[in-house]
């Protein structure tokens, strides 16, 4: 794991040893689960280690407490939230994603890493945010690579208590997504709050986090229904 305990300490942070079990375990795992069910094209050692272990790590440069209420919406093979979680184990979590076959790969590794707190929440995110168990309930949402901001801003916003946040990774020139997500966080009760540049070793490729705050409840219209903010979003 030297790639990912190099790109670490550049944030102060470093690893005990079973941190760095568990994301040897998770590779190992990840790796193995994606020979049968396609979970990720990148599966080379070192660039896990860069592209999905320290890029999720990379969200604590927008601030993230150690008892957060964390859920990871469309997670995909666990990224952001697990790296998030092994860092921080005190953090309650929950990862949601729509296809079947990724959440039963987050129920195995959540396992195989040791893991409790953790909820695997196979549904539409349009769905959940409706259930009052979750709706309005997370001090933090993340979502890396699922939508563009004016649908993500439906898809997450719903997910936190007034005060909360969302903290979305993006790459690139994101002025233009931004200005067209302006109407979608202001409906869902948001805030952009800020956009932060990540600079880690090997994350050299204009990444950024794009902070929204929640300030006030979402209507109870919000989110529409499923696949409604992403085929027409609030713009
Ligand atoms: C490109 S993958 C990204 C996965 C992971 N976040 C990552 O960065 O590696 C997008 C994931 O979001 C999930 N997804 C897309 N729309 C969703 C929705 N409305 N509710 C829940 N999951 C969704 C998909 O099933 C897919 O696994």
């Amino acid at each position: 794991m030297n790639e990912l305990v190099y790109g670490l300490s550049a944030l102060g942070i470093s690893l005990n040893s079973v941190q760095l079990g568990q994301f040897e375990t998770y590779y190992q795992e990840l790796v193995d689960y994606n020979s049968r069910i396609n979970l990720t094209a990148i599966t080379e050692y070192k660039d896990v280690q860069i592209k999905h272990f320290l890029d999720s790590v990379s969200l604590v440069l927008a601030g993230i407490k150690g008892d957060e209420k964390l859920l990871d919406v469309g997670s995909g093979a666990g990224f952001p939230g697990l790296p998030l979680k092994i860092l921080f184990p005190a953090i309650q979590l929950g990862l949601l994603e729509a296809t079947q076959k990724k959440a039963r790969f987050l129920s195995e590794i959540t396992v195989k890493l040791g893991l409790s707190g953790v909820e695997i929440i196979s549904q539409r995110a349009e769905d959940t945010a409706q259930n009052p168990l979750y709706r309005q309930k997370y001090s933090l949402v993340t979502s890396r690579a699922v939508a563009d901001m004016a649908t993500l801003a439906e898809l997450t916003l719903p997910f936190c208590a007034i005060g909360g946040r969302v903290i979305a990774p993006k790459k690139g020139d994101i002025e233009e997504e931004m200005d067209r997500a302006a109407t979608a966080v202001k409906k869902m009760g948001g805030r952009v709050f800020k956009v932060i540049k990540v600079e880690l070793p090997g994350l050299e490729d204009g990444r950024k986090l794009v902070l929204l705050e929640k300030i006030s409840n979402t209507p109870a219209l919000y989110p529409r229904r499923a696949g409604i903010p992403a085929k027409t979003p609030l713009i």
